[in-house]
């Protein structure tokens, strides 16, 4: 089969039977032999009809009698992929889009239904058309919506988000800024490597980089940091990967190993380790000196923990598998921990097409009991006046500041530690002394970190 909107339609009935749209899309790009330009198509159908689901379903109830969920399942699919086209890929001709689509339906059952395909799409193209001549447009974005006035449904529908993040954000962000946080979301993710100091520098990467033909950028206040700019094929295949010159690592995960601030020698215990992003950049910055014990109670990610530590030739990494609420034997004995939680990762919904309509407001919930419960446990693995790192990469404050701050009132013998007046990092701060990374604002996954030191022994 070469058909990529075929492909994608397969993908697509597994997503929707449940699979994670990034498993959905491997396995069938696995089964064909495509050339490079179909199969980033495919990719691109898949995961951007997958986000914006809410926004092209909402043009299906507004064109067609039966609305969305009322339509055959394959039938829906196939309309959204059509409309995703018209809508989000200039690069495809109108025609195209329309054409395939009306083709899609015939050879997977619809052929009875290809009027009803093809006059939907013109139509949705007919209103496009109106609106550009209407100085007093009804709609009010560059797609042809009729929106409510509520503002979590107009963003809701406008943006595809469910109504519960948008609310979430609005809270804490007012209209304006919700409004730039979706559309960040929404758009394709950057990729960032650390560099392993132990192993090369910035410049030879940098150097490396750009003669193999790509586009990288520093990131001011990050020293480990670069960007890379455009498309750059399988990230194994470049220069200085076999060889443990670099890691991925998104620059927003990179500030909490610099908030950690570990020092050779010393006692590190990461309590949330796999697959060991964070744990292998603290084995960086103490030089691989000292001992860092990576907890974590996923077996198989634990495993990628451990290649990536033999990829960058690290030592001072020693495996712990299990549950962190349950190892008394590190009471009192880390001079510092991290505790970069498992979260509801409503900071990178960028990077996962599907997690936006995965997550829900009783899964935050149940994060938020584990992680008040890690922090009670794993707080008791720091010596007198070490340090404890909360991180998640979420935007929920019931996982971050509700977190930090009833941990906090049961533990007077905590404290936040804020960041000096002259630290690099002050971008970030709040006056509450966390940190808080807004993606709109600092272009980079959003995070929540808090630096805490216990003053003193008992309690
Ligand atoms: C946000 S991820 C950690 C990412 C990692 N720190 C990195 O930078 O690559 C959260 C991790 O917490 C682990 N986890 C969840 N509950 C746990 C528990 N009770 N004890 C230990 N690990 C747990 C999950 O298996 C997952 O690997």
């Amino acid at each position: 089969m070469t058909n990529p909107r075929q492909i994608a339609l397969i993908a697509l009935r597994e997503v929707h039977k449940g699979a994670y749209a990034d498993v959905a899309l491997d396995r069938v790009l696995q089964k064909v032999n495509l050339p490079d330009s179909d199969r980033r198509l495919v990719t691109e159908l898949v995961y951007g009809s997958v986000r914006r689901q809410r926004t092209l379903d909402a043009l299906i109830d507004q064109l067609a009698k039966k609305k969305s969920h009322q339509q055959p399942k394959d039938l829906r699919t196939i309309l959204n992929l059509g409309l995703y086209q018209l809508c989000y890929q200039e690069r495809i001709p109108v025609s195209a889009a329309v054409n395939t689509t009306v083709e899609l339906a015939r050879e997977n059952g619809f052929s009875g239904l290809t009027g009803f395909v093809n006059g939907l799409l013109r139509q949705y193209l007919r209103l496009v058309e109106q609106d550009k001549g209407n100085v007093s447009s009804i709609f009010n974005s560059h797609l042809p919506l009729q929106l409510p006035e509520n503002p979590v449904q107009r963003l809701g529908i406008l943006h595809s988000f469910p109504d519960w993040i948008i609310q979430v954000w609005l809270e804490q962000l007012g209209f304006a800024e919700t409004e730039k946080l979706c559309e960040w979301m929404n758009q394709t993710p950057t990729i960032d490597l650390r560099i392993n100091p132990l192993r090369t520098n910035l410049e030879a990467v940098e150097a490396a980089l750009q003669s193999a033909g790509i586009l990288v950028r520093r990131i001011p206040n990050l020293p480990q940091a670069l960007r890379l700019i455009g498309s750059t094929g399988p990230i194994q295949n470049l220069p200085g990967f076999s060889e443990g010159w670099w890691s991925v690592q998104d620059s927003s995960a990179q500030l909490v190993g610099h908030l950690l601030d570990p020092q050779p020698g010393e006692l590190i215990i990461d309590v949330c380790a796999a697959p060991g992003g964070k744990t292998t950049h603290i084995a960086e910055l103490i030089k691989d000196e000292g001992k860092i014990r990576a907890c974590d109670r996923t077996a198989s990610r634990l495993r990628k923990l451990q290649e990536n530590a033999r990829r960058l030739n690290l030592q001072s990494i020693e495996i712990c598998t299990g549950d962190s609420r349950n190892l008394p034997q590190f009471y009192n004995t880390a001079d510092r921990v991290l505790l970069d939680a498992p979260c509801s990762g409503l900071g990178t919904l960028h990077r996962h097409a599907d997690a936006r309509w995965r997550q829900t407001p009783e899964s935050v919930q149940e994060l938020s009991v584990l992680q008040k419960e890690l922090i009670a446990h794993t707080s008791r693995f720091v010596k007198a006046n070490g340090i404890l790192v909360y991180a998640t990469c979420t935007l929920h404050p019931a996982e971050n500041e509700g977190v930090i701050t009833a941990f906090l009132a049961e533990n007077p013998n905590w404290q936040i530690e804020p960041l000096q007046a002259d630290s690099p990092y002050s971008a970030y701060s709040t006056p509450q002394g966390w940190l808080k990374v807004w993606p709109h604002h600092h272009n980079m996954d959003g995070f929540f970190i808090v630096r805490l030191r216990k003053t003193n022994v008992s309690g």
